[in-house]
């Protein structure tokens, strides 16, 4: 030790030496901490040579540590000792971390005591996970080289994440207008490249979003898909409220959801993709290292179920490949199937090393188990998170923000699957919640909002009330006088894709249904025939009053046909009313309708949906 000249030591009366012994013995409660203390002091002497007084500059001096370890191992120290050394100066960095008042503030302080940790839990692996001294130095040689193995890549990007939901954390904490130009372009450069319509249009498949891509603007296919996670969503969030706004510049970028750093639309997404793609280092490697990962049977069996072999082991061409996948069960496969080999996966930030046990290893999969997101929860303070053996930096309270702010969009959301709020509507619904901070201004949810999906609308409670109350708010009888006779307009603006009201009768089959049709020859008929999961069947509306609602007229029935100009569009579902499945048919709006409108659907003269009821209408120019 002393012929490494490893052995001398800054004095235990240097203040941040003496300040260091307090904070374990009192802060942390060590009984005998004066070995803990002169290792410091022996390490620190070592980064600092010269001068009386320690300094942090070793924070700087990624070098000078690796040799400190590097001579540790030199000598005829056994690997506990080197371990309690690293130990040792690990409780120094988070000393400086948490208790350092002067730098407390300091984020950027903060952050390079984040990153030295990190650089030296690195060399702890290096030195502990070899056996021989032989492999210990091409692994050093690997890591100063710049050739660094696939787990290392992974330790640079969750740096880079840290940086990264540090600046998330900002945006979503009202502090937004504190974020840099840097650290602006900075988070743009870390979501990479989408588009707005497809970030709005993503759709949920298991715990994942499914984008798709479609080249520009004009098209109306999809040209590719990919797959992200509940919680990068949360990340694009903020991006889209608060960064792109400023990145806009020509009309033509409106609809992207990245624009060139001039502020011009991207010209090929595709390319953009492909070139996100081939940046990242560690789906790189990845390719390289499948074979020492995956058995031959698996990586068949991958390839056979989600063409994913082809991918890992892609060429730019193949990557455009993948991205024109369009099957979102075969893109969320790939993704999941990537983040376990890359770990890249949102939990990569988190990824634990089994064999460390280190309390900052703790992965934020286990923050949420100890401290599960609620929408009127908060985060934990500092206290219940150290306290749970959790580091008490708040980059997990900034996910589990990001999460909160997802969900509770969500469940904003959910209250208007029906019908596209007013900006009014979602306003009393954040007041009704308590909300004050950590969700989406009413405004945002408007935008959000997309017409339910058949699934959706089947599980909505509006819908399934409306339908069973037969109380449809916004549409409205009116007598059109002379042949047309009665039909329907709209009370108030309706936006594409919400549902106004049903066809409302007794649903039967189409058979019974084709029997009644002699018998009602001569006057307007009210029956609706359609086909529903391969059951053919028929709405029978010919009486003025349901045998449901025996008092009430209701509207859907009453709706006038227009082939050329219809505004709604009816789509059957199955509905739990009452504790019984009921087929519905349900008036969707296909465009903005407006005030006083009258509503009009394809009675089908052509497709006979209506069994030929707009057959008599067809010298209508409707
Ligand atoms: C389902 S009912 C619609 C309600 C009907 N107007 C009433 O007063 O009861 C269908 C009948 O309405 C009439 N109708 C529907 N669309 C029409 C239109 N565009 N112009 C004139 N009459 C129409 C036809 O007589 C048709 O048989």
């Amino acid at each position: 030790m002393q012929a490494a000249g490893l052995y001398k030591k800054f004095s235990g009366d240097a203040e941040v030496i003496k300040d260091f012994k307090k904070y374990l013995s009192v802060d942390l409660d060590v009984t005998n901490c004066q070995q803990e203390v002169d290792n410091v002091a022996r390490f620190l002497r070592y980064m600092q040579p010269t001068g009386d007084v320690p300094t942090l500059d070793f924070l700087k001096k990624s070098t000078d540590t690796r040799d400190f370890f590097q001579d540790l191992k030199n000598t005829d120290m056994t690997a506990a000792t080197i371990l309690n050394y690293i130990k040792n100066i690990l409780h120094f960095v988070d000393y400086l971390r948490n208790r350092l008042a002067l730098v407390a503030t300091n984020s950027e302080f903060r952050n390079q005591c984040q990153a030295y940790k990190e650089l030296v839990e690195t060399l702890r692996k290096a030195i502990f996970k070899t056996n021989s001294k032989d492999s210990l130095s091409t692994r050093y040689q690997r890591f100063v080289d710049g050739t660094r193995s696939l787990r290392e890549c992974q330790e640079v990007l969750r740096v880079a994440e840290k940086e990264f939901l540090h600046i998330f954390g900002m945006l979503i904490n009202k502090d937004s207008a504190k974020v840099s130009a840097q650290q602006r372009t900075y988070y743009r450069y870390y979501l990479e490249a989408i588009l707005v319509r497809e970030w709005l249009d993503r759709k949920p498949v298991d715990n994942v979003r499914v984008i798709g891509i479609s080249n520009h603007k004009t098209a109306t296919t999809q040209l590719a898909s990919f797959a992200i996670s509940q919680e990068e969503e949360a990340w694009f969030q903020p991006y889209y409220k608060h960064i792109r706004p400023g990145f806009i510049g020509d009309l033509d970028s409106c609809d992207r959801f990245f624009t060139s750093a001039k502020g011009t639309a991207v010209s090929s997404v595709t390319n953009d993709l492909g070139r996100m793609h081939e940046s990242q280092e560690v789906r790189r490697i990845a390719q390289t290292e499948v074979d020492s990962t995956f058995t031959t049977s698996q990586k068949e069996g991958v390839a056979r179920r989600y063409m994913a072999q082809r991918y890992m082991a892609h060429t730019t061409a193949v990557a455009k490949t993948h991205y024109r996948m369009l099957d979102p069960a075969s893109v969320v496969q790939t993704a999941v199937l990537l983040g376990k080999l890359s770990g890249c996966s949102p939990q990569r930030a988190s990824q634990t090393d089994e064999a460390s046990g280190q309390q900052e290893d703790r992965t934020f999969d286990s923050f949420i188990a100890a401290f599960p997101v609620t929408n009127d929860g908060r985060p934990p303070s500092q206290k219940q998170r150290t306290d749970a053996g959790f580091s008490p930096d708040r980059t997990f309270c900034d996910k589990w923000r990001g999460l909160q702010y997802v969900n509770r969009r969500r469940y904003l959301l959910s209250h208007f699957q029906m019908r596209k709020p007013a900006a009014g509507s979602v306003s009393r619904a954040i007041a009704k919640e308590g909300w004050q901070t950590n969700h989406p201004s009413a405004d945002e949810v408007v935008k959000m909002w997309r017409p339910a999906s058949r699934e959706n609308v089947e599980g909505d409670k509006h819908v399934i009330n409306s339908v069973d109350r037969q109380k449809w708010k916004g549409v409205a009888i009116k007598d059109f006088g002379g042949e047309k006779g009665l039909g329907v307009v709209a009370t108030r603006q309706f936006a594409r894709g919400d549902i106004l009201c049903d066809y409302h009768g007794e649903v039967i089959t189409a058979k019974k249904g084709n029997k009644k049709m002699p018998s009602i020859n001569d006057q307007a008929g009210y029956m609706f025939f359609f086909t529903f999961r391969e059951k053919h069947l028929c709405v029978d509306a010919q009486s003025d009053y349901c045998k449901c609602h025996p008092q009430l007229e209701t509207v859907g029935r009453l709706i006038n046909h227009s082939s050329k100009r219809p505004n709604v569009k009816p789509a059957a579902c199955l509905l739990n009313i009452n504790s019984k499945d009921t087929t519905v048919i349900l008036f969707k709006a296909l465009g903005d309708i407006k005030v006083d409108e009258e509503l009009k659907f394809d009675y089908g003269v052509k497709r006979k949906s209506f069994r030929g009821e707009g057959l008599d209408l067809q010298w209508l120019e409707e």
